[in-house]
C-alpha cells in the first residue's frame, strides 16, 4: 500500500478582513519529497505554512498530516523555521534548546543529550552557557535550525533557512537537512532563491495572489516550458548563410545559443548543420531554468 501524503491541502482558504491571503489551495506532498514552497511577495506562503503549523487555523478547507485532518498533536512532529526568528536573547543556548526540545515532547535527558549532539554538529558546543543576545546572527541562526529539528520530525518547514549564512555554514545546515530527508522527513522549502530551489526540491508549487498555479516535479516542468532553444558547440567557423536560416542569439567563447521558429525543429537545425559539414562538438537542447518558469508564469497572471 503506497504512504498517504505527509501533507495534502484540500481547498485551504485563509481571508484577513477584506484580503483573501491563500484562495482554496490544493496539493499533496508525497512522504519525504522535498517540496519547494514558492511564490512572489505577498503570494500567501508564510499564511498557507501558518496552517500547515497550525498556528492558525483555514476559515474552509482541510489540511491532512499522514492522511488524519490536522489536530493538536501534529505539531510535536512538525518542526517550523520561520522567516522571523524567534529566540528568546537573555536565555542561555543550552538551556534555551533544552526548553524548546521539552516542549515538543522530549524528556529532559534526550533534550539534554540531543542539544549537545546538535551543538557540536554545528561546532557550538562551546556556547551552552552563552546568552543567545551574545552569539552572531549566523550562530543565532544554527541555534534556531537545531531547535526546528532536534524533536527529530516528521516534516521540516524552513523558510528562508540559509538567509544570513555564510558558504560554510551554509553547506553545513544543507547537508544536515540532506540527511534528515536521507532519513525519511520530509521538508518543505520556502524561498525567493530559485537556483536552491533546483539543487535541493524534486517537486514545487509556486503560489501567485493566494492560488496554486502550477506544481509538479521541477525536471517536468522545466521541460514543459522548454521553448525550442538550443545550445551549439563548434569547431572552425559557422556557414555565412546560417543568419538567414535561423535566429542565432548568445554567442558564447564557446558557442552560441540557437532560437528556433514556429515549423523548425532540433532535427532540422542537426541536419542543416552536418550538410554544411559544421564540426559539431555540443548540440544540445537548453531547458529554462526554474528562475526563468517563475517570472514567466508571475508576469503572465499578473497582466492577466
Ligand atoms: N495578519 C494579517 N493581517 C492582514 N493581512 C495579512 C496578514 N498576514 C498576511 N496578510 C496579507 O496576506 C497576503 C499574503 O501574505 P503572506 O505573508 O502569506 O505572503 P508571503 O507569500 O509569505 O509573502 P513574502 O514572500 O513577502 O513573505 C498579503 O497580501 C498580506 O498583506
Amino acid at each position: 500500500m503506497t504512504p498517504p501524503p505527509i501533507i495534502r491541502v484540500d481547498k485551504a482558504r485563509k481571508t484577513y478582513g477584506e484580503k483573501v491571503a491563500v484562495d482554496d489551495v490544493s496539493f499533496s506532498m508525497p512522504p519525504d519529497a522535498i517540496l519547494g514552497l514558492l511564490g512572489p511577495n505577498g503570494a500567501g506562503k508564510t499564511s498557507l505554512i501558518r496552517m500547515i503549523t497550525t498556528i492558525t487555523a483555514p476559515d474552509s478547507g482541510t489540511i491532512y498530516f499522514n492522511g488524519e485532518p490536522l489536530s493538536g498533536y501534529h505539531p510535536t512532529q512538525i518542526g517550523y523555521l520561520p522567516e522571523e526568528r524567534g529566540l528568546y536573547k537573555q536565555m542561555y543556548v543550552g538551556e534555551h534548546l533544552v526548553y524548546l526540545a521539552r516542549l515538543k515532547g522530549l524528556s529532559k535527558a534526550d533534550a539534554t543529550a540531543q542539544a549537545h549532539e546538535w551543538l557540536a554538529k554545528f561546532d557550538l558546543d562551546g556556547q551552552w552557557t552563552k546568552p543567545v543576545e551574545e552569539l552572531s546572527k549566523g550562530m543565532q541562526q544554527q541555534v534556531q535550525f537545531i531547535a526546528t529539528v532536534i524533536h527529530n520530525p516528521k516534516l521540516l518547514i524552513l523558510d528562508e533557512p540559509f538567509s544570513g549564512l555564510d558558504p560554510v555554514n551554509a553547506t553545513r545546515m544543507r547537508q544536515e537537512i540532506l540527511r534528515l530527508h536521507a532519513n525519511g522527513t520530509g521538508v518543505i522549502f520556502s524561498t525567493h532563491r530559485m537556483e536552491q530551489v533546483e539543487e535541493l526540491c524534486e517537486f514545487i508549487v509556486l503560489i501567485n495572489q493566494g492560488k496554486n498555479i502550477l506544481e509538479g516535479k521541477v525536471a517536468e516542468i522545466r521541460r514543459r516550458f522548454q521553448d525550442n532553444k538550443f545550445h551549439l558547440e563548434f569547431g572552425g567557423d559557422l556557414p555565412p548563410g546560417i543568419n538567414e536560416r535561423f535566429r542565432l542569439i548568445n554567442h558564447t567563447p564557446s558557442g552560441v545559443d540557437i532560437q528556433l521558429v514556429a515549423g523548425q525543429t532540433g532535427n532540422d537545425l542537426l541536419r542543416y548543420l552536418l550538410d554544411q559539414h559544421v564540426h559539431i562538438v555540443t548540440f544540445r537542447e537548453l531547458l529554462p531554468s526554474l528562475n526563468e518558469v517563475f517570472i514567466k508564469q508571475v508576469s503572465t497572471k499578473v497582466e492577466a
